[in-house]
């Protein structure tokens, strides 16, 4: 097992479904390694709040990527938790509502707004993890470490659950339906390690993976 703190440039891509502990695994693992994480959700959840706020259609690409252009907003990719923000405002606290949830998926299938998104990882400067969706595959296909993260619905609405107002049946149809939404940009990576969250604890999980990494 690699201990940190890590020294190296190198790129640790998490993706998965929707709610399979992405974000929890990659703070873990970035905690283990002594480096940062980057939640590439949480720009897509950013430019879907500010889109509602503005009250846009969120179909239209054109619209609000003027909109992202007039109100950049800033990932911070705090070991402990990104935030967004936009100038002074920390959106963080708004991004994960039931209603950037339903909105995100239509947002995040433009591919105007990808480049928005992919642009700016691309400009962070390793090392760090990052999760999402197509780290392994689009944004940083040449990642020396890659993992992929899946969970049954139920046990994923079941963890879901804790952080959302509404009953596990409601959570997951709606983790379904997003899933079926984001298909397109969820494929593992073919060098990807896949690992079922389902049977196993967060820690386990973190573990798992920084044992399988390669050294600095
Ligand atoms: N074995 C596990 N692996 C990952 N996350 C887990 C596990 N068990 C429980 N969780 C919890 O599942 C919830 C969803 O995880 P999160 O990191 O938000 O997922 P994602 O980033 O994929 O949406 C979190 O509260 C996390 O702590
Ligand atoms: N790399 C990424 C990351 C997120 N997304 C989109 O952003 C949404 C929110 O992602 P997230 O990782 O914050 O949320 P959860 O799926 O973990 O709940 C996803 O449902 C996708 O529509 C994406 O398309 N590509």
């Amino acid at each position: 097992m690699h201990g940190g703190p890590y020294t190296g440039r190198m790129i640790v891509t998490i993706d998965g479904v929707a709610a399979s502990g992405k974000s929890s695994v990659a703070s873990g693992v970035a905690r283990a390694l002594g480096i940062p994480y980057v939640s590439s959700g949480l720009l897509y959840r950013a430019a879907t709040l500010l889109g509602q706020e503005a009250g846009l259609d969120l179909n239209m690409t054109a619209p609000l990527l003027a909109c992202l252009r007039e109100h950049p907003l800033r990932l911070e990719p705090l070991a402990a938790g990104n935030r967004v923000w936009l100038g002074q405002r920390d959106l963080t606290p708004d991004l994960h509502s039931s209603a950037v949830d339903r909105g995100v998926s239509v947002v995040a299938a433009q591919p105007g707004v990808r480049t928005w998104v992919d642009d700016q990882l691309r400009a962070l400067t390793p090392p760090f993890v990052a999760e999402g969706r197509d780290m392994g595959t689009n944004v940083f296909p040449q990642a020396p470490a890659k993992f992929y993260l899946t969970a049954s619905p139920r046990v994923r609405a079941e963890r879901r659950s804790r952080e959302r107002p509404e009953d596990v049946a409601a959570i997951e149809a709606a983790l379904i339906q997003r899933d079926a939404l984001d298909t397109t940009q969820s494929a593992p990576a073919p060098d990807a390690r896949v690992i079922d969250t389902g049977p196993l604890t967060l820690e386990q999980v973190i573990t798992v993976i920084t044992q399988q990494l390669p050294a600095p």
